[in-house]
């Protein structure tokens, strides 16, 4: 009955026509005889993973989506290197521009976009390309071995993963953006001010608010003029300002265009049986550039043309996720506040964290992640679903997925509630029975899911859905396996110390070469947890590396809002006297400090001290830097105690202020507070910090894994001990055990909850074990000197908190120098906190 067959043509051979046609013949597979036309000579392919294939993480044979054998199975005609130049509306028929015609009853374009380049004069020379396919992938490649300097022109998704992906190409790479910061049309401002610093750190360069006027160069480009008469060397140009759908074949044709090929929601265009789907297509006022509303479209297109009814496509929410190693951002929805919505936001500058929820009317509409990402998919399923989050905010914002996200209906319930044809996989358009009939085919864990249905295989955004499906519908079967600290590597914090360990590892760079990191700069969650490590493991020899600490920790100071700093010298046990009171009046009056503040840790705070003066302030305060902005110990919160309240059954300052003094400048994995209160009446709320003391009758009481800040936690009662040297001993067997077996990261609270009360209290039981701790937390402890004071005495350290003149940094910048790097990175940092 073949005779009998309709004739389907589709003229693109890429990722949205394909997509429809493998639709169609799981509905029809045999109502039509298929011819397709492709521009490109190689068999259709994921355009996605071409940024992976640039950064060395894929082969162009790894991202081949339908190989020959494919076409030939399913009895495609298939003309790969062949563009359409013309349509007969009336006779259906279309012609290749090598000769082939090809007659249709109905017919796809799905003919994609073309990378837009910038009409500049020089913009035709040798070296400026876009990047869109697997030709100017390989002409990126090749341009790395031959040249030195590249220069990206425009600073959104494409542009940020052609840079890193050139980075790894070794190239030196600047990214120029219009904008006056990065990726604004997915990102708010404080999440690309992050970004563009973990982008800083990777190495790359960016040249904000800078306008190409042209390429200058003769035959080959040699660099770039802007139009504030500036320049950049570059023997390669990369333009990534964004795409224009192809349409010029349409609109050669008689078809209606605009941005687009005008269709509407059964993807027909104004030619009786010409579809359009994919970027080339408008639907509805909108010309899409993700994959995932694209294979929507051809879901409805297939079921039209295989005469199942459909209601028709209605639009669709995205959502995109940076495919740069070690970065994390996820955007969805709408990001910026329309008229009656209001935004949640949460930020730790510390931790490289932020958090924006878009919330209209109960319903979530739009979110931004930077540094933790994992709720993304979650929190877009909840965009998308429209659901109610009333009551849920915090929870949702605060990322407490596993529990919080159920309290609505349960994750679990809201993944079996999900439509077997609901996309999980927007990259790869894999839908949950795909994965649900893999699971049944005996796949039990990620990577053999991603195997079998390349769910997971691109951005990656997908993978917290893909673990849930895993877990539902594989229950026990299912084999998590481990995840690396971060995506530079996939060791797990064990392996990576206990390698550090066994092949005696001394610096963050020979860890990174060492165990393979993927990406030789590192990023922001590995660098710092390295950094850490190594000082914790080899207190004697190791020299802590400044440029893997976070900003504050680089000028121990807290950077705020404004780009000022604050200052907060120790003050033992919250007890001070008037001599230092009157030094701390005279330096706030003489550096015009605009702020001075008690904090909830008793001491006091310096606020708004400008970069350039803190040498000075810490000079004339001569006090110890209070740690205020690190991980390490900060305060030791007293009581007055027996000296002054009659309540007192022990002296809660004298041991506060010896505690302090026995752990300052401690580094710990995560920031360490302790109280001492003199009396159960507790004053000094030991309760709720990592090291809590107690006085009761006859001795003291040791408390641990208290937490007072977003998640309150209650310690729990370690023991009981008699004298004040046995206060310490324990004190400091705790804190050494912690720092040697929690995560970067990882506070006392969750720490203990994690390894247990029990295990904690049977290691420090043992006297031989809680001595050698001790000892151990003394030698390290003993070698540390004050940041401040070392600063204040070394001219070169002092340099650093110089303020360059503005021309010398704007040119340094400019250039790429050393200097320049180093001034960006100040500009951002005084970014950070904006
Ligand atoms: C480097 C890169 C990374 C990306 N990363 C992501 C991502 O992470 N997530 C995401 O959702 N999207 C991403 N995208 C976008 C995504 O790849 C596109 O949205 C998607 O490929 C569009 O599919 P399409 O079928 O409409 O067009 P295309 O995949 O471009 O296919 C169109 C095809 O039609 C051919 N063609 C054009 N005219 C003719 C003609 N006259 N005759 C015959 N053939 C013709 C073209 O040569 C092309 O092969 C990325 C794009 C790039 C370039
Ligand atoms: N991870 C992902 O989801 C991913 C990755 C790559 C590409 N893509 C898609 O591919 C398409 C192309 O990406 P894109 O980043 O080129 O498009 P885009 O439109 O998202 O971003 C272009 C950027 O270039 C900037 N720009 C415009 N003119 C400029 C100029 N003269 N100088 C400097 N900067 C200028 C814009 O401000 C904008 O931020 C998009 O549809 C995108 O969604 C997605
Ligand atoms: S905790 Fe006890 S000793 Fe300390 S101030 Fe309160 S009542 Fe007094
Ligand atoms: S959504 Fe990008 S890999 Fe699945």
């Amino acid at each position: 009955m073949t005779n009998e067959r309709k004739k389907l043509v589709l003229v693109g051979n890429g990722m949205a026509g394909v997509r429809t046609i493998e639709h169609l013949l799981k509905l029809a597979p045999d109502l039509y005889d298929i011819t397709i036309f492709g521009a490109e000579p190689h068999p259709n392919y994921n355009r996605i993973m071409l940024s992976s294939v640039l950064a060395g993480g894929a082969s162009l044979e790894e991202i081949v989506i339908n190989d020959l054998d494919w076409y030939r199975e399913n009895g495609i005609t298939l003309h790969m290197g062949q563009a359409i130049s013309r349509i007969d509306g009336e006779r259906r028929r279309v012609y290749a521009e090598g000769g082939i015609e090809a007659d249709y009853d109905e017919l796809i374009l799905a003919t994609g976009s073309n990378a837009f380049i910038l009409p500049v004069p020089g913009a035709d020379k040798e070296g400026v390309i876009g990047f869109r396919d697997i030709k100017d992938c390989q002409a990126m490649q090749e341009a790395s071995r031959k040249h030195r300097k590249a220069a990206v022109i425009g600073g959104g998704l494409l542009g940020l993963e052609a840079a890193r992906g050139l980075l790894n190409l070794g190239m030196d790479v600047t990214v120029i953006h219009i904008n006056e910061y990065l990726m604004e049309r997915q990102l708010d401002r404080p999440a690309s001010i992050m970004l563009q610093q973990e982008l800083e750190a990777q190495g790359m360069k960016f040249l904000l608010k800078k306008q190409t006027e042209s390429v200058l160069g003769k035959q080959r480009a040699k660099g770039l003029l802007f139009k504030d008469g500036s320049m950049l060397e570059a023997d390669l140009v990369v333009m990534a300002v964004g795409i224009r759908p192809n349409v010029s074949l349409a609109q050669r044709s008689g078809l209606a265009v605009e941005r687009g090929i005008v269709v509407d929601d059964h993807m027909r265009t104004n030619l009786p049986g010409v579809y359009a789907v994919g970027e080339c297509a408008q639907h509805r006022g909108i010309a899409y550039g993700l994959v995932a509303p694209l294979y929507e479209q051809g879901a409805v297109l297939a079921k039209n043309l295989a005469g199942v009814p459909v209601e028709g496509y209605a639009g669709s929410v995205t959502s995109t996720k940076l495919k740069v190693s070690g970065v994390d951002v996820f955007s969805g929805g709408i990001f910026t506040e329309p008229e009656g919505a209001r935004a949640l936001r949460y930020q730790d500058e510390i931790e490289g964290v932020y958090k924006k929820l878009v919330i209209l009317d109960n319903r979530l509409i739009g979110a931004v992640l930077f540094g933790e990402t994992g709720e993304g998919a979650a929190l877009f399923s909840l965009i998308k679903s429209g659901e109610s989050i009333a009551g849920r905010e915090k929870e949702l914002l605060l990322g407490l997925p596993a529990d919080a996200l159920a309290a609505g209906g349960g994750a679990a319930a809201r993944l079996e509630a999900m439509p077997t044809d609901e996309i999980v996989c927007g990259c790869n358009g894999v839908s949950k029975g795909d994965i649900v009939a893999a699971i049944d085919g005996g796949c039990n864990s990620l990577g053999q899911i991603k195997g079998c249905t390349k769910a997971s295989a691109s951005c990656g955004g997908c993978k917290p859905l893909v673990e849930g499906l895993l877990q539902l519908y594989a229950g026990d079967a299912a084999v998590t396996v481990k995840e690396g600290i971060c995506g530079c590597t996939t060791h797990s914090r064990d392996e990576i110390v206990a390698e550090i360990k066994r092949m005696g590892l001394k610096t963050v760079k020979e860890v990174m070469n060492v165990l393979e990191w993927n990406n030789d700069e590192g990023c922001s969650k590995c660098r710092p947890s390295l950094n850490y490590y190594l000082g914790m493991l080899w207190p004697t020899e190791y020299k802590d590396e400044k440029e893997s600490r976070f900003a504050n920790e680089r000028y121990h100071a807290n950077i705020q809002k404004d780009g000022t700093y604050s200052v907060i010298p120790r003050i033992y046990g919250g007890v001070t006297s008037p001599t230092e009171l009157k030094r701390i009046a005279e330096v706030a009056e003489k550096f015009d400090v605009p702020l001075v503040k008690f904090t909830g840790g008793q001491r006091l705070d310096l606020l708004g001290v400008k970069k350039e003066d803190l040498p000075g302030v810490w000079e004339a305060l001569d006090m110890p830097s209070g740690h205020g902005y690190g991980k390490a110990l900060r305060t030791v919160k007293t009581c007055v105690g027996s000296t002054f309240c009659r309540f007192g059954t022990q002296d809660a300052m004298g041991m506060g202020v010896r505690l302090e003094k026995a752990f300052e400048r401690m580094n710990a994995p995560a920031k360490v507070k302790l109280a001492v209160s003199g009396c159960p009446r507790n004053c000094a709320e030991a309760t709720v910090k990592d090291f809590g003391v107690v006085a009761v009758d006859g001795g003291w009481e040791l408390h641990v894994g208290g937490n007072a800040g977003i998640h309150v936690r209650a310690t729990d009662l370690l023991g009981f001990v008699k004298t004040d040297d046995e206060v310490e001993e324990w004190a400091s067997a705790f804190l050494q055990y912690y720092r040697e077996n929690a995560t970067w990261n990882e506070r006392t609270a969750p720490w203990v909850e994690r390894v247990g009360l029990e295990h904690v209290k049977q290691v420090l039981s043992d006297e031989g074990e809680r001595k050698a701790l001790h000892a151990r937390l003394r030698e390290t402890l003993d070698r540390t000197v004050d940041p401040w004071k070392q600063i204040v005495s070394e001219p070169e350290l002092r340099k650093n908190f110089e303020r360059l003149p503005v021309a010398a940094a704007i040119s340094a910048q400019g250039e790429g120098s050393t200097q320049g790097k180093s001034d960006s990175r100040n500009a951002s940092d005084k970014e950070e906190s904006a």
